[in-house]
């Protein structure tokens, strides 16, 4: 177990958000969770952070207690990648990249070479360097969503967390994204809306109103009475035949 919620829960003013949460991921497991808007995905990766602290239930990061840890042991553990994270900071995309470094620096540690091959090849794996130099403002939507991911790779962390990570990208850096990040071998949880490229994690977690109510094996878990309940669709399985994968096509209930 590297990464581990017991019976985990937040409040905000009396209102529930997430509730009795119990989830362990194991090393080098890919875990994704689905559900509807506001179902809690966010809360729950922010708790499993630390950026929240639970009201209830404690987590687990590599059998420490996570309320325990400094932030720079956490973060030299466990990466984040937030939705809409922005800055309004001038800095180039480079610089960007560099914070990500920020847990291995200190006055006996200073900037080397080794950060800046470090940073070099995160800018490389999500296809970004040849925008090292321009100022970060002016990158697009999906530009900025890649950068984001390559100052998560810079930490080099053992767990990777993302809240949508292929938000805003074309369906290109969709594929090449997730395939980056499935084949890095991390301990990942990943929120994800596309159901279909949900399908590629190891495991399926589905929130619905703060609760989890399946976690297991994506052919286990998606299923059409649960996308049914859970999403309010109504889903019809199809095969590639191109190579026999499942595919999920959705329709409305009415
Ligand atoms: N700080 C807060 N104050 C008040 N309500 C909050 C706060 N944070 C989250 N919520 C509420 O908690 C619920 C769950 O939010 P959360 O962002 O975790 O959902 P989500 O599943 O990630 O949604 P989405 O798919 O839309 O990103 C929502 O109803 C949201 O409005």
């Amino acid at each position: 177990m590297i990464l581990k919620a017991d019976q985990i829960g937040w409040s905000v003013r009396g209102t529930s958000i997430v509730r009795d949460v119990s989830l362990t991921v194991a090393e080098g497991e890919m875990v994704g969770l689905i559900g509807p808007n506001g179902s809690g995905k966010s809360s729950l990766l922010r708790l499993l952070s630390g950026v929240l602290r639970p009201a209830t239930g404690q987590v687990w990061l590599e059998g420490r207690p996570l309320a325990h840890m400094r932030r720079r042991e956490i973060a030299q553990a466990m990466a984040v990648v937030e939705q809409q994270a922005e800055t309004t900071d001038r800095i180039t995309v480079r610089d960007a990249v560099e914070l990500g470094r920020t847990p291995w620096l200190s006055a006996l540690r200073p900037w080397s070479d080794v950060d800046n091959a470090i940073v070099t090849e995160a800018l490389a794996m999500v296809k970004m360097s040849d925008f090292a130099t321009r100022d970060w403002a002016t990158l697009s939507g999906g530009e900025r969503q890649r950068v984001h991911i390559a100052r998560a790779l810079a930490q080099r962390p053992r767990v990777l967390l993302l809240d949508e990570p292929t938000n805003h990208l074309d369906i290109h850096h969709q594929i090449s994204i997730l395939q980056l990040i499935a084949g890095l071998s991390l301990t990942t949880v990943i929120a994800l809306h596309d159901l279909n490229q949900a399908m590629g994690c190891d495991r399926l977690g589905v929130m619905h109103r703060g609760h989890l109510v399946a976690l297991g094996p994506p052919a286990e878990v998606l299923r059409a009475s649960l996308l049914h309940d859970v999403f309010g669709v109504r889903a019809s399985f199809l095969t590639d035949p191109a190579d026999g994968a499942r595919i999920i096509r959705f329709h409305s209930l009415s």
